[in-house]
């Protein structure tokens, strides 16, 4: 298995992509009888208006108070090119290679686990929706980086059955990596569909096309240490209880858990759940503390340092990209196949949960010290009590069973990785060309 470092330090420029829009289906045209030609002008005008209307509403509206907006988004798919495009990104190039969907290809963790895997010679189809839950430009620009190393990312949403099934029609993937999600813990108090929608409704509209397929992939996906919640024995193991979630995010990624063993259950799908935590490099998400903290310290902005009741420490497991690229790879390869066919279940099959973590937390004011001492900048620190919006306190992972199953074995310190993104994020959005939103 190769290590996955290369995108550490690769300057892509960013390529905004075209939304292809539909005609918006919410518009029917409807015949009328003219009483008499003087109401055309009128009529012309409040039909203005009235589109007008629906462009402000339904485009124009944050996404963050409107989910079914991103629904709204219709991808072009299909033809004899397209098709063409599909197969040559999913081939196998070397004699043991497997073939892989990878959901949520244009994110962190999925252009990393890509791109590992395209290296080694395995057959990769990317599919992405580039919502806009932060800025797609840097979705666009992993998407360039992955477009060169010969990934090929479909537009498109995994709640679209017809694109799903076209898929599996054109490529019979063996694997496929689920990592389309919509992540964060704090934004669920502000958007609570999209997580339904996403994490639970686009889960099961995958797998009821993962159980039809013909023949069925073995499933790996990200599932999330927020399900330990309110668990308070740590480290945390597979085993602890997971049925008290801080949050929406986590109670989504827990119900996905559970879909998943009906799914294995029933239609003998192997599944294997990654309890990611805390995952942070370069090419990272703008939405979590290690990345906005780097961007307002540069700014010279105040950032908000939480702590628990009585100054009580909070603190992450940190787990680096690479490191979790080598657990995704290393379930990927020790899943078994899935035994059923055809939506009929032939016998039992695997399901499996592990931990990937990187089994040392480090409180969030030390992860602060360690930006400040890399940029060269004293961060503005605004101590505040965990607000209550879904965030734990603590996270700490017990490892032994990927270590045991996976061959997992975290390498990388939080300075160490800290570092690689910190120099990626210098290079990135240097000389303030971009934009850092
Ligand atoms: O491990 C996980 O399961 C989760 O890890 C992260 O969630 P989180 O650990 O909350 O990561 P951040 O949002 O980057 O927060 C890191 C730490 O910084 C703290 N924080 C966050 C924001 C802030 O303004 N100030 C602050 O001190 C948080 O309380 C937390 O302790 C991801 O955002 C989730 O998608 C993922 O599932």
């Amino acid at each position: 298995m190769k290590q996955m470092s290369h995108l550490d330090d690769d300057g892509v420029p960013s390529t905004p992509g075209k939304f292809k829009m539909d005609k918006s289906p919410y518009f029917h045209r409807t015949r009328w009888q003219w009483q008499s030609s003087s109401l055309l002008p009128k009529l012309a005008f409040w039909s203005l208006v009235f589109l007008a209307f629906i462009f402000v509403f339904f485009y124009r509206s944050p996404s963050s108070s409107d989910p079914s907006r991103r629904s709204l988004r219709t991808y072009s798919w299909g033809g004899p090119a397209w098709e063409k495009r599909v197969r040559s990104s999913a081939r196998v190039r070397t004699r043991r290679g497997v073939s892989v969907l990878v959901t949520g290809a244009a994110g962190f963790v999925g252009t990393h686990v890509s791109a590992a895997l395209k290296r080694r010679g395995d057959g990769v189809l990317g599919l992405d929706n580039f919502n806009d839950y932060y800025d797609p430009s840097l979705k666009r620009a992993r998407q360039a980086l992955l477009e060169r190393s010969g990934v090929f990312v479909v537009e498109g949403d995994i709640n679209d059955a017809a694109l799903l099934k076209k898929l599996f029609e054109v490529v019979p993937f063996t694997h496929v990596m689920h990592l389309a999600a919509q992540a964060g813990v704090r934004y669920a108090m502000e958007n609570p569909s999209s997580y339904v929608h996403s994490n639970i409704a686009g889960f099961v509209n995958l797998l009821e096309v993962c159980k039809s397929a013909n023949p069925q992939p073995a499933i790996v996906w990200a599932s999330s240490s927020s399900v330990y919640g309110l668990n308070t024995k740590v480290p945390f193991s597979e085993k602890d209880r997971t049925d008290q979630p801080a949050s929406l995010y986590a109670a989504t990624k827990k119900a996905g858990e559970e879909i998943a063993h009906t799914y294995n259950h029933i239609y003998g799908l192997s599944l294997t759940g990654l309890r990611f935590f805390t995952v942070y490099g370069p090419w990272g998400r703008p939405d979590m503390a290690y990345f906005f903290f780097t961007r307002d310290i540069l700014k010279g902005k105040a950032i908000s340092v939480f702590e628990g009741a009585n100054h009580g420490t909070v603190a992450r497991d940190f787990t680096y990209i690479d490191d979790i690229v080598k657990g995704c790879l290393g379930a990927l390869d020790t899943a078994e196949k899935s035994t059923g066919s055809g939506g009929k279940k032939r016998g039992a099959a695997q399901l499996r949960v592990f931990n990937l973590g990187n089994t040392s937390p480090v409180p969030v004011s030390d992860l602060v010290s360690i930006l400040e001492r890399l940029l060269k900048v004293k961060a503005k620190r605004n101590i505040m009590k965990l607000p209550r919006n879904g965030d734990v306190q603590f996270t700490h992972a017990n490892i032994s069973s990927a270590q045991r199953e996976l061959g997992y074995k975290p390498t990388t310190d939080l300075q160490t990785g800290l570092k690689k993104f910190a120099r990626w994020y210098l290079g990135y959005y240097k000389g303030g060309k971009r934009a850092a939103s």
